[in-house]
């Protein structure tokens, strides 16, 4: 494998290898800066004694699926110690030395751990300037053997990132106008599959031509991101593409995902969202990606469809079959989600 960080410290790279050269670079406009703030969830409001301000936080969180896809997490369990403790252990596996990396290179779509570069390297027709490390948290917990401590960070974070999904989630159940544990119980959340990615974005020296993560939207429920405090992430906001910005320490920048699209019959909208390059530093992001059991089949949810009188707009399909088609192909924006979409 040639990944992307080898490539970005050779000692006189000009220019970038035209398998990077993204053409749709040039047709895009640029982004521009949000105009409104990106809506902040206090998420120990959810479990306040005070109905009021619960009923209050669950229509936020409503909102923010319903309107914008984006939001951030404040006040949760997870310490900002924690958080840069991931980032940095990340680091550390991504400097390891390309042969003690090579052993956990990517073979297969459900491996439990896989180091890659691109997305789909075996499919992509262009690169993008990204390495990765994929690796599966739960039902079953995976990590690399090195660095040292990997493994007990990681293992701290999923458990804490899944105790922040579960709150979400169940105040979005709440949200739908469904019992608090509807979306738990309905695509088993106990075996949830979590996925924990850390993308690798070395600077590019020419960032204009390149991209760093195309255009796509995430396969699972919700998906929890974290940076290294480097800027490159954009968002699609009522059809142009925004930047965000990194400006609340210990947050959560939460976005909403396929299967939560497919769940709420089109309610909540899966958020397209891309990750641009720059010539000066290293980005680092971890994402936990939340999904269903892998053998739940998702559906619209039932009393959606019957009470709203709403017909089904997504036919049903295991989340481990959505699962390989996302990663199994090149990502093209949602053209995943067309699959299913009835
Ligand atoms: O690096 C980022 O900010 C975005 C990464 C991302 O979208 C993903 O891993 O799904
Ligand atoms: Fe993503």
């Amino acid at each position: 494998m040639n990944s992307v960080k080898a490539l970005a410290e050779s000692p006189d790279l000009s220019c970038i290898p035209s398998i990077y050269i993204n053409s749709a670079n040039s047709t895009e406009p640029p982004a521009s800066d949000l105009q409104d703030a990106i809506p902040t969830i206090d998420f120990s409001l959810l479990t306040s004694d005070n109905p009021k301000l619960r009923s209050q936080v669950i229509q936020e969180l409503y909102f923010a699926c319903k309107d914008w896809g984006f939001f951030r997490v404040i006040n949760h369990s997870v310490t900002e110690s924690l958080m840069n403790m991931v980032i940095e252990k990340s680091k550390e596996f991504f400097d390891l030395r390309d042969e003690e990396k090579k052993e956990f290179e990517e073979n297969g779509v459900l491996d439990p751990i896989r180091y890659g570069t691109s997305f789909n390297s075996k499919k992509d027709e262009i690169f993008y300037w990204r390495d990765y490390l994929k690796i599966i948290v739960h039902p079953e917990f995976n990590c690399p053997n090195k660095p040292l401590g990997l493994r007990e960070v990681l293992l701290e974070y999923s458990k804490r990132t899944r105790e922040v999904v579960k709150g979400l989630l169940s105040g979005i159940s709440t949200s739908l106008g469904l019992d608090q544990c509807y979306v738990e119980k309905a695509l088993k959340l106990e075996s949830g599959l979590q996925i924990l990615v850390a993308n690798l974005y070395p600077p590019c020296p020419q960032p204009e031509l390149a991209i760093g993560f195309p255009p796509h939207s995430d396969h699972g429920l919700l998906t929890l991101l974290i940076n290294n405090g480097v800027g490159g992430l954009q968002i699609k906001h009522k059809g142009k593409w925004v930047n965000v910005n990194n400006d609340l320490p210990n947050s959560f920048l939460v976005n909403t995902a396929d299967q939560l699209e497919i769940f709420s019959n089109g309610k909540f909208k899966s958020v397209e969202h891309r990750a641009i390059v720059n010539n000066a530093v290293t980005r680092l992001s971890v994402v936990v990606a939340n999904g269903p059991s892998l053998d739940a089949v998702v559906e619209p949810a039932y009393k959606l469809v019957t009470e709203e009188r709403c017909p089904s707009a997504y036919n049903p399909m295991k989340y481990k079959e959505y699962l390989e088609m996302q990663q199994g192909n090149q990502i093209i924006g949602k053209t995943c989600l067309d699959r299913v979409r009835v």
